[in-house]
């Protein structure tokens, strides 16, 4: 039989966004109307917040559990942020992968620029917020980390949207179903994407010889 020519890589597609921009509201946008595509749950060192399940939103570690996953190589990439560690597990990349699935990534700029050395094909995707007012008003309106938290965020927000020149598509987040339909058109459009298809080469051979 022959190879399937619509057969293809599997994307892996990162959004990344200053902390309270909206990129956990569009991931979950996504994988609530895309069947297609699967969450990397990320290990962190950070301290759960109210609502978040083990497993789902993250797998949260110790710090000395953290260390050893790194000494054993389990991490694709991880990077300190804000006071905590944070890396994406390899088995949760190759799970989605072998169930035939794209892979989301919610990650950060450090992340990003390490997993583009790993894999360059990866799609990389920067969520602004209309202004700096309206983010830190989504970080307070969260209501699920301290004035602190929120204040050590805001800081660390123009670090974060400096780095927005790395990302191959930057979109802003006003209204969060127009912001989900952009996404879900970057990643459509990347599935197609002809250097994904892997047997697209002999397809064509066949065509015209
Ligand atoms: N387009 C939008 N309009 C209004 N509020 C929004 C919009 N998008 C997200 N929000 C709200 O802003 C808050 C922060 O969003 P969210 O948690 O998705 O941000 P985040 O970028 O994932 O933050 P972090 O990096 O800290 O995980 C949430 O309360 C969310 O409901
Ligand atoms: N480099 C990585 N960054 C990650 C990962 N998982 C999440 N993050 C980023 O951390 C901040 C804070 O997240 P929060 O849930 O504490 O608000 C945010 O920018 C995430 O994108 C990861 O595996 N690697």
């Amino acid at each position: 039989m022959a190879n399937n020519p619509l057969q293809r890589r599997g994307v892996l597609f990162v959004l990344s966004s200053p902390s309270g921009a909206g990129k956990t509201t569009i991931s979950r946008m996504i994988l609530a109307s895309d069947d297609g595509i699967g969450l990397s749950v990320s290990a962190t060192t950070r301290p759960m917040r109210p609502g978040e399940v083990d497993g789902r939103d993250y797998h949260f570690v110790s710090n000395e559990a953290f260390e050893a996953l790194v000494a054993e190589g389990e991490f694709l990439e991880w990077a300190h942020v804000f006071g905590h560690r944070y890396g994406t597990l390899r088995r949760e990349v190759v799970k989605q992968i072998e169930a035939g699935r794209d892979v989301l990534l919610d990650i950060d700029w450090q992340g990003t620029q390490q997993l583009k050395q790993v894999d360059p094909d990866i799609v990389r995707v920067f969520i602004l917020p209309p202004s700096m007012e309206e983010l830190e008003r989504r970080l307070r309106s969260r209501a699920t980390d301290s004035a602190e938290v929120v204040a050590s965020r805001m800081a660390r927000a123009s670090v974060e949207i400096s780095h927005w020149a790395e990302y191959d598509y930057v979109l802003i987040n006003d209204d969060a179903e127009h912001c989900r339909k952009l996404v879900h058109t970057i990643l459509k459009a990347e599935r197609l994407k002809a250097s994904r298809r892997v047997f697209l080469h002999d397809f064509v051979r066949g065509l015209i010889g």
